[in-house]
């Protein structure tokens, strides 16, 4: 399973704001999607979840044009977790997880026994069970992240777009979110995230888009687009990437230096 995107031009209103836009990424890898504010990350990620219509090249799900395949269709191969302050479900949690399954339901539209077993088995992978019951509106930000990877999880898709998973949560609470990320790739499930922390694209180590806006774009591994100079230039700051040793390991971060005014 994959996701190639040749020559893609997105925008608004059939004006561009990127221009001959590739990439590919396939099941069990991630793609850490970086860039200032304003860059085009959102406008990338309506467009690869189809919202918003290519204006030119093209976006290919297993080779098929996602022009050539239905709302449904589409839903089995990814599922998309929107930023956690977007999600005003006042509904039981179990039941904010079975909407995740709308994709796969019947002619008539109800949950099975087996929808619903699969929307409990999620909470369980993810180790929040305890939830079930509980109201999403009156969980806390790092539960409701989780809930909502649990309801991405029972659609089944082969992908999982997920924007900014991490922002609003505390540090622990961020770490458990990409550890999940980290387990579900090791599942063969591709991950597409946004993010504004460089230091996470680095501990998920998979493919980075950086963005730099006006157009430009840069694809690679995390060595190759996580570097001093090209985070520099994007973000218009100066940053250094330091290295030191954990556990034997040889590990990177990113480090900006502060200028006094
Ligand atoms: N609905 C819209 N119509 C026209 N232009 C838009 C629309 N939404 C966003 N834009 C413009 O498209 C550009 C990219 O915006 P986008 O929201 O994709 O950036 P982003 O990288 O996700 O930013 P952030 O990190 O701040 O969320 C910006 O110049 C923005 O003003």
């Amino acid at each position: 399973m994959k996701i190639n995107v040749e020559n893609l031009a997105y925008g608004y209103n059939n004006k561009a704001i990127m221009k001959n836009f590739n990439l590919e990424i396939n099941s069990g890898e991630i793609l850490s999607l970086l860039g200032p504010n304003g860059a085009g990350k959102t406008t990338l990620f309506k467009s690869l979840l189809g919202i918003l219509p290519t204006i030119n090249g093209e976006i290919k799900y297993d080779n098929k044009n996602i022009k050539n395949i239905s709302k449904q269709e589409l839903a089995k191969f990814i599922a998309y977790v929107p930023q956690i302050h977007n999600t005003p479900f006042a509904f039981q949690v179990i039941d904010v997880v079975l909407m995740g399954r709308t994709a796969h339901l019947g002619a008539f539209g109800n949950p099975t026994k087996i929808d619903i077993e699969k929307a409990y088995n999620a909470l369980e992978e993810l180790q929040i069970s305890s939830l079930a019951e509980k109201i999403f509106t009156e969980l806390s930000g790092g539960e409701r992240q989780m809930v909502m990877i649990a309801r991405a999880l029972v659609q089944e898709p082969k992908f999982i777009m997920l924007d900014e998973p991490t922002s609003s949560l505390d540090f622990g609470n961020q770490v458990k979110v990409l550890e999940q990320l980290l387990k579900l790739s090791k599942n063969d499930i591709g991950i597409v995230m946004t993010t504004h922390t460089p230091d996470h694209a680095i501990l998920l180590s998979g493919k980075v888009v950086l963005l730099y806006g006006h157009g430009n774009y840069l694809f690679g591994t995390t060595e190759e687009v996580i570097t001093e100079n090209k985070l520099s230039k994007a973000y218009g700051v100066e940053i250094k990437l330091l290295e030191n040793f954990v556990k034997e390991e040889r590990i990177k971060y990113c480090y900006p230096i502060i200028n006094t005014i």
